[in-house]
Parts: C-alpha cells; sequence; structure tokens
C-alpha cells in the first residue's frame, strides 16, 4: 500500500481560497497512491483560534467539495484532514473529512479531546463522542486527530472496533516536537498498528508548527519522517504485518479488561 502524507505549509501569507485550490492540486498529484493524508485544520491553522468562526463551514462546504473532486480526480482514498465544522444548531467541530476514490464521502470524524484547557478549541469547539473507523481495501483505518494522540484509551478503542492503521493529521507545535514522535511510535507499539501521523510545517498565529509528519510500522519502527518544510512524505507499507505482528507477539491478547480500583493505602 502506498501513501503520502501532505505536510502543508500554513501560515497567514495565504488565504484559505488559496491553500484549498493548492491542496487540492497537491492531491491530485498524488495519483497512483492508496492513501492521501492532509493535516488538522490547514485551511486556517490549529492554532488561529480567531478564525474558526470566520472560517467555519457546513460539513459539505467548499472543502468538502474541493476534496472530493480531488479525490476522484486522482482516485485515491483521501483523509482530506480537517475543517472548522460548523454543524446546523451553530456548534464548532473539528472535523475530519474521508472520500473513497470515487470522491464519494466515506466518513467524518469530529475530534473528541480539544486543544487548550480553558481556551482556543477548547473553549471555541464542541467535543466529538463517536470513534471512526474505516475499511479500505486491505486494512482498517482509525482515526484521530492531534491532541487524541494523548489519550491512549481512544486508540484502544479503535482497534477493538478492528483498527490496523491509525490516521492522525494534525497542527503540532515545535516546541513539543519531542511528545509528538515519541506518541506517534507509542501508539503503534502498544496497538502493533501502522502510524501515520500527518502534521504542518510553516508558523502561525506565532506558533512554529513542527512538521516531522512520521511513519510507524506495528514493531515501532519508522519507516519514514519529514523534515520541518512543505513535504510530501510518500511511503510503502505492507497491511499485513499488522496481523503478522499481533500473532508472533501476541501481547494485545494478554490485556487484563475492567481491573479494580487500586487499593487505598491501610
Ligand atoms: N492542535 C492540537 O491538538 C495541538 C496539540 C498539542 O499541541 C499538544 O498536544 O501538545
Amino acid at each position: 500500500m502506498r501513501a503520502s502524507l501532505i505536510q502543508m505549509r500554513v501560515d497567514e501569507d495565504e488565504s484559505v481560497d488559496s491553500r484549498r485550490r493548492r491542496a487540492a492540486s497537491l492531491v491530485r498529484d498524488q495519483a497512483g497512491a492508496d492513501l492521501v493524508v492532509l493535516p488538522e485544520l490547514w485551511t486556517t491553522g490549529a492554532f488561529a483560534y480567531e478564525r474558526f468562526g470566520t472560517e467555519a463551514e457546513p460539513l459539505q462546504g467548499p472543502t468538502h467539495e474541493a476534496m472530493a473532486k480531488a479525490a476522484a480526480d486522482a482516485g485515491v482514498w483521501l483523509h482530506a484532514g480537517s475543517i472548522p465544522e460548523r454543524a446546523p444548531e451553530g456548534t464548532l467541530y473539528n472535523t475530519s473529512l474521508l472520500f473513497s476514490p470515487s470522491g464519494e464521502p466515506a466518513a467524518s470524524y469530529r475530534k473528541i479531546h480539544r486543544f487548550g484547557f480553558d481556551k482556543g478549541e477548547a473553549v471555541l469547539m464542541g467535543a466529538g463522542t463517536e470513534p471512526v473507523t474505516v475499511r479500505l481495501p486491505g486494512t482498517t483505518v482509525g482515526v484521530a486527530t492531534c491532541y487524541d494522540l494523548r489519550f491512549p484509551e481512544l486508540f484502544r478503542s479503535l482497534v477493538d472496533a478492528g483498527a490496523e492503521t491509525l490516521v492522525i493529521p494534525a497542527g503540532w507545535p515545535e516546541r513539543r516536537r519531542s511528545h509528538w514522535t515519541l506518541l506517534a511510535k507509542a501508539r503503534a507499539v502498544e496497538n502493533q498498528a501502522y502510524v501515520l501521523a500527518c502534521g504542518t510545517a510553516g508558523t502561525h498565529a506565532g506558533v512554529p508548527q513542527a512538521g516531522h509528519s512520521i511513519v510507524v510500522d506495528p514493531w515501532g519502527e519508522v519507516l519514514a519522517e519529514a523534515g520541518a518544510e512543505e513535504e510530501i512524505l510518500t511511503v510503502e507499507f505492507d497491511p499485513a504485518r499488522v496481523a503478522t505482528t499481533r500473532e508472533q507477539f501476541p501481547a494485545l491478547k494478554d490485556r487484563v479488561l475492567g481491573l479494580a480500583p487500586p487499593r487505598r493505602p491501610l
């Protein structure tokens, strides 16, 4: 299986319309890949909080339309990263869009863990509640978004639903790059799954982005890693290695579920 991670530069010098056209063109250039991935909130930037409201779109808005067409033109499965979605009742969500190679919507996922503690995304956007998996030929994809990477229980629920390839668009800051790389490897090793994590390059809202999109195999080996600038990270991987890794080192079978709470000291 061939995947292309489009680590886009997201900065204020470029309009949303121009970046949307550029993203569509970059997706079209990936014809021949099986799966193409874009980052989190690439229309606005994940830290451009003041733009979430002004650039929010309905689920089937201009980004949906452009990405559906680009997926069909390239004939690829497309994880089109996420958009600031304005739901019909007015709530904003950080929503990922996935398309089949004919441009049909395959899934959408509203980010469950919002970043910012008491500001930013955490107060501006609603929280998703539903983990999402999508069946592709040869692998089941589980999706998560950026800050979700810090919450292993979400990934376990994806694995329980059959996920073998974990696709994670992000807008991760340079300041915490070491966490990004570490957590991507950890999620791959503990879940014995491929991790495809696609970040952004450039600086927006004064926050330099880490780039360093990364693909990790089910044994925790890094198959490919981008630099800090805009880059297409292309990788070939064998989805069947998930089953062989899980058979040969069957740690997932040793899970003990429903542990009692720790005992209090006497
Ligand atoms: N956009 C995000 O979710 C940022 C997450 C982040 O910076 C972190 O977890 O650290």
